[in-house]
């Protein structure tokens, strides 16, 4: 890496409140490791074939419903071409040493609010993709209104922390295509919630506040990841700094929530929002 990106990689930061980057962290001269650590963890890693999560430690294994893997989603020159086209795009900085690019409506969640602002549409180089993953019966009829792209480097100590993805405006799928290198989404759940979810385990007999299932999701570059039913409302979904060994892009697509679909209470806005979002009108300039 030259000097000059170097530079460019740590010269920005978008973290606010408790979120850190490698730039924050070497100002304020302290070293955050990966949060949450003091959590008895019982790890498991996600199995595509069998759909299960499987215990690291050999063993049981538990039903893991909610998790669809695309292998090879993209060819080698597409990601090629979609890298070219994003980085002719401004990466604003954001959270935990990310960068962003956002194409969707203007959104405050906090006020529910959702308005056009300047969207335009989604990236014209996106509709055949979207034309492609509708074809997987899991994802039949989706119509994304907002894709975010998401810029990770090892050099910016990138990260996401555990969260869920906002349910009030986004629907029932999220999709999220990997490029450029490997990476792994961790799944999380307090051991309480995951036995009532049916984990069949003796381990869930010690504090069981201190106890969380962790489910790892192996992430192949050029991979697509759908996120529905528990595994989108009920375990949160991190990618951890350690999993992050060289420049990782993604592409988040989002669908809308009941609220904005037909029969719903926002349902004209939501029309609005559609048919913006898929003249897929945005070229990068
Ligand atoms: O980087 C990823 O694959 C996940 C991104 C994510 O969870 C989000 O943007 O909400
Ligand atoms: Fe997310």
């Amino acid at each position: 890496m030259s000097s000059t990106e170097t530079d460019d990689y740590v010269s920005k930061c978008g973290c606010k409140g408790i979120r850190s980057c490698l730039l924050c962290e070497r100002l304020e001269e302290e070293y955050i490791l990966d949060g949450g650590e003091e959590k008895v963890k019982l790890q498991f890693c996600y199995d595509p074939l069998l759909k299960s999560a499987v215990r690291k430690d050999g063993g049981s294994s538990l039903p893991f419903p909610g998790v669809l893997l695309w292998e090879d989603f993209l060819s080698k020159q597409e990601e090629e071409e979609l890298v070219h086209e994003m980085d002719k795009n401004i990466w604003s900085p954001s959270q935990s040493g990310r960068k962003k690019q956002d194409f969707g409506p203007k959104v405050n969640f906090k006020k529910r609010k959702v308005r056009l602002g300047s969207f335009q549409g989604l990236p014209a180089i996106s509709r055949p993709l979207v034309e492609r993953m509708v074809q997987q019966p899991i994802l039949e009829g989706f119509q994304p209104v907002e894709q975010c792209n998401l810029d990770y480097h090892p050099g910016r100590g990138s990260s996401i922390d555990p969260h869920l993805d906002d349910s009030w405006l986004w629907g029932e799928r999220l999709v999220t295509v990997n490029m450029l290198s490997d990476s792994v989404l961790t799944m999380s759940l307090p051991a309480a919630q995951a036995l009532e979810l049916r984990l069949g385990s003796e381990d869930t007999n010690r504090d069981e506040d201190d106890l969380e299932v962790q489910v790892a999701v192996r992430l192949p570059r050029r991979s697509l990841l759908v996120l529905y039913g528990e595994a989108r409302h009920k375990w949160k979904h991190a990618i951890h700094r350690r999993d992050v060994p060289a420049r990782r892009l993604c592409s988040t697509y989002r669908e809308l929530s009941s609220e904005f679909l037909p029969g719903g209470p926002q349902a004209e806005v939501g029309l609005r929002l559609l048919d913006v979002a898929l003249s897929f009108s945005h070229t990068a300039s």
